[in-house]
C-alpha cells in the first residue's frame, strides 16, 4: 500500500490516460525515454539535475574545506602541487588529491601540465568577494542546523544560529561577539551596497538615516558616490564604537551623526528625507516590522523615501538563492523570515506610504530592492 500514489496524486491523471508525472516515475518508461532520440538529452540534463541536488552537500563541503585550509589564498600566490598544499595544510596527500580532484570538478582549480594547481576564475572570485569566504566559513554552524531537515522543518531543533546572531532578541550582546558578527556583516555589505546604490539613484537626497547600519559600511560607500549627502546612522548602542571608528578612518566625521538606539523601544531620529533598511527586516517577525515600518513612515517628511535592500524570496517563482538558502537561513536564525517583495511592498502600503517600486537588481542572490514613497502633501 504504501506505494500506491496518494489521491490528490492520481487525480492529476486525466480520464483513463496517466499524467505525464505518473509515467516518468515508472522506470520502463525511464528506461524508454532514454534511449529514444527526441527525449533522451532532456532525461540526462533531469538526471543530472537531480544528482546535483544529491551531491549537493557534498559540493558545499569541499567549498568549506578548500577555504579553511585556505587553498585559495595559498594559490593567489602561485600554483602549487599536490604534494606542497598537502604539506602546508596537514592533509595527507592522497587525501589531498581527492580534495583537489574535486575542487577541479566543481570549477574552483584547475591542474596545469605541470601537475600543479592553479586557481581559476571562479576560484579566483572566492579571494575577490567580500565577505564570501568569512560567509562560507561560518556555515559549519547552518550545516549543523540542518543535520536532521526532517527535524528542522518540523521545528523539533534549536538550531545554534539563532545564538549566533543574538542581537536580534533586543538583549545585551557580549562586545568580542558583536564584533566577530559586525565584520561579516560589513564585509559582505560592500557586495550589497554596490548593487543597492546601482538600482536605487539618492540624487536630490540631503540627508540620509540607515537605520540598523551596524558599522557604517553601507553609508561609507554611500560618501564614495554622493560627496555633499549628509548621513545618520541608527543602530544598537554596542555597534557604534565601531561606527564611529569607521567613519573617523574615512574623513566623515563631520557628515555622519551617529544616533544609538533600538527601532524597538525608543523613537526615531527625524530629519532624514531618506530612510534605508539594509538587511534588517529579514531578521525580524511580520509584528516588529510592521511597527518598525509604522516608525520610519512617522520619522520621514512628506514626499520622503524609504529604501528597503536584502535578499528576497522569489514569492510565486521560488528561487534557489531566495528561497532553497535565505528562507532557510532566517527560519533557523528563528527570528525573522525572507519576504518577497510583493509581501514588503504590502507591508509598507499597511504602514502608510503611499506608492512602493519594486526595483530590478543586478544579483537576487546579492540582495534586492523596494523603495516606499511618503505621499507628497
Ligand atoms: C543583519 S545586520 C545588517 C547590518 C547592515 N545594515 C548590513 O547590511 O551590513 C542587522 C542590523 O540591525 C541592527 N539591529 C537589530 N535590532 C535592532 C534594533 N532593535 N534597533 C536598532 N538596530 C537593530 C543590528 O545591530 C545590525 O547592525
Amino acid at each position: 500500500m504504501a506505494d500506491s500514489p496518494a489521491p490528490e496524486e492520481q487525480a492529476t491523471g486525466t480520464g483513463l490516460l496517466p499524467s505525464l508525472n505518473n509515467l516518468i516515475a515508472k522506470r520502463g518508461f525511464q528506461k524508454w525515454a532514454a534511449r529514444f532520440p527526441f527525449t533522451r538529452r532532456r532525461v540526462r540534463r533531469e538526471g543530472e539535475a537531480l544528482f546535483d541536488l544529491l551531491a549537493g552537500f557534498c559540493h558545499s563541503q569541499v567549498l568549506l574545506a578548500v577555504v579553511k585550509l585556505d587553498i585559495p589564498a595559498r594559490l593567489m600566490r602561485g600554483p602549487m602541487d599536490c604534494g606542497a598544499l598537502s604539506a602546508v595544510t596537514d592533509v595527507p596527500v592522497a587525501r589531498m588529491e581527492v580534495l583537489l580532484r574535486a575542487a577541479t570538478a566543481l570549477g574552483l582549480v584547475r591542474r596545469k601540465r605541470n601537475k600543479r594547481y592553479a586557481l581559476t576564475q571562479r576560484g579566483a572570485a572566492l579571494v575577490g568577494a567580500p565577505g564570501l569566504q568569512e560567509m562560507i566559513r561560518h556555515h559549519d554552524v547552518l550545516y549543523r542546523d540542518l543535520a536532521d531537515p526532517v527535524a528542522f522543518f518540523r521545528g523539533e531543533t534549536s538550531p545554534e544560529l539563532a545564538g549566533f546572531w543574538p542581537y536580534v532578541f533586543g538583549g545585551d550582546v557580549d562586545p568580542a561577539l558583536a564584533r566577530t558578527y559586525s565584520e561579516l556583516m560589513a564585509q559582505s555589505q560592500l557586495l550589497v551596497a554596490d548593487d543597492t546604490l546601482d538600482a536605487v539613484s539618492l540624487k536630490g537626497v540631503r540627508r540620509l538615516m540607515d537605520i540598523g547600519g551596524g558599522t557604517g559600511a553601507f553609508l561609507a560607500e554611500v560618501a564614495k558616490r554622493y560627496d555633499t549627502l549628509e548621513l545618520t546612522l541608527f543602530d544598537l548602542p554596542p555597534v557604534v564604537p565601531e561606527a564611529t571608528e569607521r567613519f573617523a578612518k574615512n574623513g566623515l566625521t563631520a557628515r555622519t551623526k551617529i544616533e544609538a538606539g533600538s527601532f524597538r523601544t525608543d523613537s526615531l531620529p527625524m530629519g532624514a528625507d531618506t530612510i534605508s533598511l539594509i538587511r534588517v527586516l529579514y531578521d525580524h517577525a511580520d509584528e516588529t516590522v510592521a511597527r518598525l515600518l509604522t516608525k520610519i513612515f512617522e520619522a520621514l517628511p512628506a514626499g520622503g523615501r524609504l529604501i528597503i535592500s536584502e535578499p528576497m524570496s522569489g514569492g510565486e517563482t521560488p528561487t534557489k538563492a531566495g528561497d532553497a538558502y535565505f528562507a532557510l537561513y532566517t527560519l533557523a536564525m528563528g527570528t525573522g523570515k525572507t519576504r518577497s517583495a510583493a509581501q514588503i511592498k504590502a507591508l509598507c502600503l499597511t504602514a502608510g506610504f503611499q506608492s512602493v517600486d519594486l526595483v530590478r537588481t543586478r544579483r537576487s542572490f546579492i540582495t534586492s530592492c523596494v523603495v516606499a514613497h511618503k505621499a507628497q502633501e
